[in-house]
């Protein structure tokens, strides 16, 4: 397996994702001209991918569990690709409403297949689902310039569609080259973490995690749905800046998908990271709902985005299959099923809100941040373990992988500055540099108390530099000599 090649094409595939959501709403227009229908109707269409999605989600997450996750990532790409060339062609409302139910159950296979894999991959890849977001965003965020250029081209809106099967089927080939990992194992040390978490907590952290699942969601879709029109009929801000409203959520979105990624990467933990950044959407959320100050509201804007929208939905879903790590695939099903029925609840909840006040229906966003967070922090308490030898040796074995992987490219370094020196004919010790290396150790230590033992590591570092430095130069010279 290729971790590198298998990562990329799973990561390409949502990028072509991101295309997909936004797609028909992007094209309602010319496709509204094209079937000579309203665009109510396109608009019913498109309901489609949300029926798809709810109706497919629990059962591909659990054939993926049977059959494996290379075949469900084939069946979401080979399923986007008929939507993406039918949409660009299709006259007849019922296919265009078929095309998009199976535009949502390509999501649903995608997901079953691309969210277990990358926890199957081994290391800490829970990090790499959270990066799939950025990918979505990115589709989302170049598909509208991709419109505009064909609109002001005046050429045929079709092209998008196009675009996006050509890159699917180029992946395809790239992706059917690479063997996938084996689904579902758990290691021991995961599997006695979870052994020390009684029956009824793990419920209860089901319970809330299914709960986060839709909360999650919602948050993000209820901003996006109504910002602007609060932010213009009720504290009467112009359009420009209700629009930068929304564009400041995505650039937090992306800046916080980077944060999060980093630090799963330094291994701390997800109930932390969801706890501080559900407070921190909350208090944004709060300041948005209730500030007529432009300025103020503009950072909110950003701090809700960075924190609601940054991948906390994939970090919720990596703490659930942690729980279960022999059913990856259902569990992912379970919560992505509360994640869709948000996408088509909180559209019919707001409208209805909608009717007594926009404020309200946007307010409403409140109620299921405090939800949210409530559900997470039970979540946190219920699969709270305190530290215990298995975990703590854990977190070394991860953070050792980084202090090797670095080592090896400190001794690579090491090599070609002796082979320099030896060019120069200049000695291996250079007692002046390894001072200002111990000193620059002193300096950056965050803790004083660990100082002098890292020193002694790094004397060891650079006696072993030197010790490679002459084996490199000897064996040069015994090629000579031969
Ligand atoms: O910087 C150099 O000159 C090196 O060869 C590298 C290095 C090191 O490991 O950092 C190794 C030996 C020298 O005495 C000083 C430093």
């Amino acid at each position: 397996m290729h971790r590198k090649q298998l990562s990329f094409s799973l990561y390409l595939n949502y990028f072509v994702h991101g295309i997909g959501i936004i797609i028909l709403t992007q094209n309602m227009l010319a496709l509204s001209q094209h079937w000579h229908s309203p665009l109510a109707t396109v608009s019913y269409v498109i309901s489609g991918i949300g029926i798809g999605r709810f109706i497919a989600y629990f059962i591909l997450g659990n054939l993926s569990d049977r059959f494996g996750r290379k075949i469900f990532v084939n069946l979401g790409m080979i399923s986007y690709l008929i939507f993406f060339l039918g949409m660009a062609f299709v006259t007849n409302i019922k296919i265009a409403y078929f095309l998009a139910i199976l535009a949502g159950i390509a999501n649903s296979a995608l997901d079953a297949g691309t969210y277990t894999t990358f926890l199957e991959m081994g290391g800490n890849q829970g990090s790499a689902n959270v990066l799939l977001k950025a990918f979505i965003s990115s589709g989302e965020f170049l598909l509208p310039l991709v419109v505009a250029m064909i609109e002001a081209q005046k050429m045929w809106y079709g092209w998008s569609f196009i675009l996006a099967a050509i890159i699917l089927v180029i992946n395809l080939v790239l992706l059917n080259r690479q063997k996938f990992p084996p689904r579902n194992q758990a290691s021991e040390r995961e599997a006695n973490i979870i052994q020390q978490i009684s029956p009824i907590k793990k419920i209860l952290a089901s319970i809330g995690l299914s709960g986060y699942g839709y909360t999650s969601m919602a948050l993000m879709i209820l901003y996006t749905q109504w910002i602007s029109l609060f932010a213009t009929k009720t504290f009467h801000f112009n359009s420009v800046l209700a629009h930068w409203l929304l564009s400041l959520y995505s650039i937090g979105s992306i800046s916080g998908v980077i944060i999060i990624f980093i630090l799963l990467k330094r291994t701390v933990a997800e109930t932390k990271i969801l706890i501080f950044m559900n407070v921190g959407s909350l208090l944004a959320l709060l300041i948005i709902c209730y500030s007529q100050l432009a300025g103020l509201s503009m950072l909110a804007a950003f701090v809700f985005g960075f924190t609601a929208a940054g991948g906390v939905l994939q970090v919720g879903l990596n703490l659930f299959v942690k729980l279960y790590p022999q059913i990856k695939g259902r569990i992912t099903g379970i919560y992505f099923t509360f994640g869709s029925l948000a996408s088509f609840t909180i559209p019919l909840i707001t409208g209805w809100l909608s009717q007594q006040s926009i404020a309200q229906a946007m307010r409403f966003d409140l109620v299921i941040g405090l939800v949210g967070l409530l559900l997470i922090s039970i979540t946190s308490w219920a699969v709270y373990t305190p530290s215990s030898l298995n975990q703590e040796r854990k977190r070394i074995n991860q953070i050792d992988q980084h202090i090797i992987h670095l080592l090896n490219q400190r001794f690579d370094t090491v090599k070609t500055i002796g082979n320099l020196k030896q060019q120069q004919q200049l000695p291996i010790l250079d007692q002046e540099r390894e001072n200002d290396i111990l000193n620059l150790v002193a300096q950056k230590s965050c803790h004083p108390e660990h100082t002098q033992y890292m020193q002694i590591i790094y004397q060891s570092i650079m006696a072993n530099s030197r010790a490679y430095q002459h084996k490199n130069h000897s064996d040069k010279e015994n090629v000579n000599n031969d």
